[in-house]
């Protein structure tokens, strides 16, 4: 087994709220409160612009610290679907009738943010960051996929949403990074993978928090 892996079997009860969490199971379901849609839509679109600096972090590590070339490839491409992610935040906006500029980030936003930066320190070494990237992606890939299986009855208004991050070639970037960080992990050292376990664990329940927050559940 991979330390991924082995993590994530001894993490399971919280692997599985955030990446069966009751709000995605109502997108799926096609029960989906809109207001709860909107607000994470808006949530979702600060995140992300901060999310930016932390992949740009992510490289630049990449580049000081990795053994292979190939890894700044695809935290590059990471980043470029960042930029039409954003593209799309908006266009999807306008469709909703959610204005962008007027949303303050919610308690819970804040707070996922702030652990973002704490990665962006210099002091976090490559393996924990690219550990940290891969399993934000994972949480939403594996989230929207299981909106898009065959037997789902997600609104066919909410499809595009969920193939962004639930369409296949997703699923192999994913698979990228988390081949990378596996790498990267099994060469660190002790210290290493203890950080990165918790952070891990601290990544699934932030995200756990956030779509809690997006259903009105929290702030
Ligand atoms: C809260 C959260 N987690 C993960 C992602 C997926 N990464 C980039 O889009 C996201 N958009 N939002």
């Amino acid at each position: 087994m991979t330390t991924i892996e082995t993590w994530i079997n001894n993490h399971e009860s919280v692997y599985k709220a955030a990446t069966r969490h009751s709000f995605i199971i109502s997108i799926r379901h096609g029960s989906v409160d809109l207001s709860s849609f909107k607000r994470w839509l808006g949530q979702d679109y600060l995140f992300v612009r901060k999310f930016v600096p932390f992949v740009g972090s992510v490289l630049v590590k990449a580049c000081k610290e990795s053994d292979d070339e190939s890894d700044m490839e695809v935290i590059l491409s990471g980043l470029a679907s960042l930029n039409d992610e954003i593209s799309w935040f908006k266009k999807e906006a306008a469709k909703w009738d959610v204005q962008l500029s007027a949303i303050a980030p919610l308690q819970t936003n804040q707070n996922y943010c702030r652990f973002l930066e704490s990665l962006m320190q210099p002091d976090v070494s490559y393996a924990v960051a690219i550990t940290a990237f891969w399993a934000i992606e994972a949480v939403y890939q594996m989230s929207f996929a299981h909106c898009l299986e065959d037997d789902a009855k997600t609104p066919s208004e909410l499809r595009e949403a969920c193939e962004r991050w639930g369409n296949e070639g997703f699923g192999k970037y994913c698979d990228s990074l988390k081949k990378i960080a596996n790498r990267c992990l099994s060469k660190g050292s002790n210290d290493v993978q203890v950080k990165a376990e918790a952070m891990l664990l601290q990544v699934l329940e932030l995200e756990v928090e956030f779509w809690s927050m997006s259903d009105g559940q929290i702030n």
